[in-house]
């Protein structure tokens, strides 16, 4: 995509000298492209790895995951590492699959444990469900960084209930509506555009609760972000206060403060679900703050990101500065900028390596 923008402006001024266009549309300006050369050689030596397991359903088709991918190769370019993406297909991880094919199940647990980081990405359905469940819990005993993102949060939560609070048919009623613990619930939103339609879709504003969480600090310390949603189930409000009693920080919620958007495992390195999709506003040279937070973690740059955030444009290890947050929210990517002024994000139309 990178060098494409870079290809399709050199053919347009070919094509413009051929016609001799450019005369009477003089008044069109040379686009600036040093932002994106710049991106070019940047992504072009980096080495170093960063490894992230992708634990979702559909890992025969990447382009299913495409925002995501996008996400992670900008957080991974502003992190100066080349993102290896490992894709595990969370049926895999399951028991059955020992059973039933034990060197898939063995390729899928070895690919996990390689891992720096965990992701699982949003989803429907129960299929592959379990497998998700056992990935984050190998995160979260491990303390192996993870981002959950709407079905990757709520299978969080699910995990966490069976685990931490003994809840062990704790479920979604997406996928055991007659389940004695429902730690996630259908909690559809009245539309008056989409008449008849239950998906809470686009974009919603999510508060900060816990200011010094490590979201809020990813944020640049917004008081509240707008993010886009997808979804129609979410964590059982009621239940939260159990989950909070036993160390699960629900960080970030909507305006009514029943609705639960941002988890934390403050006690873990990088434990973080969501339940908007924070890879749709990412973009080259704004990684997502949450994103960028994974793949810090993962690369052992989290502690220098989140001291350098809220402070005033403080250069990282790495290059990598910001400048001081000049409003309270927070839109559309924290701009990270490298100390010599150019933009760090990378798209590309590969995504690194794909095993
Ligand atoms: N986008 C998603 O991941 C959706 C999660 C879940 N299936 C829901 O509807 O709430």
């Amino acid at each position: 995509m990178f060098i494409m923008v870079l290809l399709l402006h050199q053919s347009y001024s070919v094509f413009n000298q051929s016609i001799n266009i450019s005369i009477i549309f003089s008044v069109a300006r040379e686009p600036d492209l040093q932002e994106w050369t710049a991106r070019t050689r940047v992504y072009d030596i980096l080495h170093e790895p960063v490894r992230i397991a992708m634990v979702g359903k559909y890992t025969g088709l990447s382009d299913s995951y495409l925002s995501v991918l996008k996400a992670l190769l900008h957080a991974s370019v502003a992190c100066r590492r080349k993102l290896v993406v490992e894709w595990v297909a969370a049926g895999d991880l399951e028991d059955v699959t020992a059973t039933e094919a034990p060197d898939v199940y063995k390729n899928a647990w070895d690919l996990l444990k390689g891992s720096d980081g965990v992701l699982v990405p949003g989803g429907f359905g129960d299929r592959g469900v379990q497998g998700k469940i056992l990935a984050a819990k190998y995160a979260r005993e491990n303390k192996v960084p993870f981002l959950g993102i709407c079905l990757g949060m709520q299978i969080a939560v699910i995990e966490f209930a069976r685990s931490a609070l003994g809840l062990h048919d704790a479920n979604s009623t997406e996928f055991d509506p007659e389940t004695s613990h429902p730690c996630v619930i259908f909690m559809p939103e009245g539309s008056k555009t989409y008449m008849g339609g239950t998906m809470r879709l686009g974009s919603r504003r999510t508060y900060f609760k816990v200011p010094n969480c490590k979201s809020a600090k990813l944020y640049s310390n917004a008081s509240f972000v707008d993010e886009r949603h997808r979804h129609r189930y979410e964590v059982n409000p009621n239940m939260v206060p159990q989950f909070e009693n036993a160390g699960l920080s629900f960080v970030g919620r909507d305006e009514t403060g029943r609705r639960m958007e941002i988890i934390e495992l403050p006690s873990h390195p990088y434990f973080v679900g969501t339940q908007f999709h924070p890879e749709f506003k990412s973009r080259p040279g704004k990684p997502s703050a949450l994103f960028l937070g994974l793949v810090a973690a993962a690369s052992g740059q989290l502690d220098a990101v989140l001291q350098n955030y809220g402070n005033e444009s403080k250069v990282l290890p790495n290059g990598i500065s910001n400048g001081k947050p000049t409003v309270k929210t927070y839109q559309n990517g924290n701009a990270i900028k490298s100390s010599n002024g150019s933009l760090n994000g990378v798209y590309s139309n590969g995504n690194g390596v794909h095993h």
